[in-house]
């Protein structure tokens, strides 16, 4: 697996030196990267926010505050009405913000130097550009700016933009105790940030943009970093194509252990979804009272009809099969648990376990042991919680994530906004398709038919996780470019996930040398 075609998340430090490494090698003086930078914010930033938009650019005086000033003087020449807001002492800036400091003296555009006395009020149609602090913050924001930020919080403006990223918000750690802006939008310079992805930072992110800045590719690559973004590039480098000759005995003879009484859906969903994702052969276990629904609503899989009429209660001979999915809407009655026993003593190979099935995990930690190997464990974080215990922050909770994944030898994908993808290593991986559309009821059915389908055909663990949450999300995308999110039931998904998987599978229509970095 090629973890090039990722983008690496990197710390505070390393990005530094990427800078560094690129201003010398490249070669590239350090006011003209600032320049290529700011360049591709004001790109972004024109064709979104209309030239009537009022814009305030508050700029600190380190090098982010350089960014600011030439944003400033880049939108001014664009025809925004823009005004700037200095913080902090202009004469003690770092060098390149002085050098454009003293070429926005030059422009007619109204500034000033910010103190107590003097927070703009601001209308909700202005945007503001927080170019305070960026990834060189080293402690908590408190006085005079702290005020700042919490009063421009405060204001009504709908648009806060964050230049690479808030202020106050570090890139590995949020620094508790000091003022964050609040952003709607972050534009990052070409490496994303860990602090991004996490739930708790929802309020200072908002919507994540990306703008590579030519900071050299191969200097990022020898950085060690155990967080990385997934891109279209990344999953279709790893992607599997079926051979001429395969029948359906070789794309997999897939279990899928789901369903009980009023939740017959979810077997439903999950069975569809592994048979969209190129399951050969699929069985479905399910109770007594599903087998009329499941035999008419998914009539391509074979179904496996529980003794118990409402639950699972026990399983036949499972050991024909290549993989096992387990959890979509099975309850956790004390017969079910032992159902989900057997499998756990009898089945070897790689499998998924979602949903309830992680909940009977939780109220019988003994049997983690006897996950096989390589299996795939799909946890919402609530699901989470329940099997690893409570964690302080979300930083917290990827630690939980990857020491559980080394200790059980698994892989967990912790599910939402930026799934969190992890392996035995420890490296994890953020997906990078999916809109908050997918937080809707049996939306994570699909995704465990989907991965256990991906096991089926050979796929290990990690790459079954990744390819599979990288199509589900692909889907959901698709679905919203001609309709609401609102909208988006689970169904959808499954009528969108063929061209999901036709986006992914069958992208090149011209044989060419791979080249990295396409996204
Ligand atoms: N040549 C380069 O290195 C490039 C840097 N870029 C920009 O530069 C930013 C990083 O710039 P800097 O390293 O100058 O750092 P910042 O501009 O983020 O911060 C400036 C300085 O503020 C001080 N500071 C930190 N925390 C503080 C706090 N809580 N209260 C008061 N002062 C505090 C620190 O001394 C820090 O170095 C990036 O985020 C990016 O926007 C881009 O222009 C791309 C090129
Ligand atoms: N805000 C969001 N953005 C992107 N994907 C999301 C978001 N919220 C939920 N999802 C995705 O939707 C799915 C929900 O799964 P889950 O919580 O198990 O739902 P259910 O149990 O109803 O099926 C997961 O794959 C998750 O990653
Ligand atoms: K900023």
């Amino acid at each position: 697996m090629d973890f090039n075609f990722c983008l690496k998340v990197l710390d505070a430090e390393q990005i530094r030196q990427a800078d560094q490494f690129t201003i010398k090698n490249e070669p590239i003086h350090s006011i003209d990267l600032m320049e290529r930078a700011s360049e591709e914010f004001a790109r972004w930033f024109t064709a979104l926010f209309d030239k009537n938009m009022p814009v305030v650019i508050f700029c600190g005086t380190g090098n982010n505050g350089g960014d600011g000033l030439v944003i400033c003087r880049l939108l001014n020449d664009a025809g925004y009405t823009v005004s700037l807001f200095c913080v902090g002492d202009p004469d003690s800036g770092s060098r390149d913000f002085k050098i454009n400091y003293d070429i926005i003296q030059n422009y007619d555009i109204p500034q000033t130097v910010i103190d107590k006395s003097n927070f703009p009020t601001l209308g909700k149609d202005t945007v503001i550009i927080d170019a305070i602090f960026g990834s060189g913050i080293s402690r908590p924001i408190t006085g005079l700016i702290a005020d700042l930020i919490n009063h421009l919080n405060a204001e009504p403006c709908e648009y806060r933009v964050a230049v690479d990223i808030a202020s106050g918000l570090g890139c590995n750690h949020r620094f508790e105790g000091g003022a964050i802006m609040n952003a709607s939008h972050t534009v990052s310079f070409q490496v994303p940030k860990l602090s991004l992805f996490l739930p708790q930072n929802e309020n200072q992110s908002g919507e994540l943009i990306i703008k590579s800045i030519g900071l050299v590719e191969e200097y990022i690559q020898s950085l060690s970093s155990n967080y990385y973004f997934s891109t279209p590039a990344f999953v279709r480098s790893f992607v599997k194509h079926r051979s001429k000759f395969s029948h359906k005995g070789r794309a997999g003879k897939n279990l899928l252990v789901a369903g009980s009484h009023g939740k017959l859906g979810a077997a439903i969903l999950a069975g569809k979804a592994c048979l969209r994702s190129g399951a050969g052969l699929l069985t479905i276990h399910t109770p007594g009272c599903g087998q009329n629904v499941l035999q008419n609503s998914v009539p391509e899989a074979m179904i496996v009809v529980d003794e118990h009429d409402k639950l699972i209660s026990n399983m036949e001979s499972i050991s024909a099969f290549d993989v096992i999915g387990i959890g979509p809407g099975i309850g956790t009655d004390k017969l079910t648990a032992s159902a989900v026993n057997q499998i756990l003593d009898q089945f070897d190979k790689p499998m998924v376990i979602d949903a309830d099935a992680l909940n009977i995990l939780s109220e019988n930690n003994n049997w983690v042991e006897k996950i096989p190997q390589g299996s795939v464990l799909t946890p919402h974080p609530g699901e989470f919680k329940r099997l690893v215990g409570d964690w302080s922050d979300d930083y917290d909770r990827l630690n939980r994530q990857i020491e559980f994944c080394t200790k059980h030898k698994v892989v967990v994908l912790l599910k939402g906004a930026n799934t969190s993808i992890s392996n035995p290593e420890g490296i994890v991986v953020f997906n990078s398709t999916g809109n908050p559309g997918m937080a809707t009821a049996g939306s994570g059915d699909v995704l465990t038919g989907i991965i256990t389908a991906l096991l089926g055909q050979g796929y290990s663990g990690f790459e079954a996780a990744l390819l599979g949450a990288h199509l589900h999300g692909l889907a959901g995308d698709l679905f919203v470019r001609k309709n609401a999110e609102e909208s988006l039931i689970a169904s959808d998904l499954l009528e969108y996930l063929p061209r999901a998987m036709r986006k992914v599978v069958h992208q090149h229509k011209v044989i060419k040398p791979e080249k990295r970095r396409r996204h």
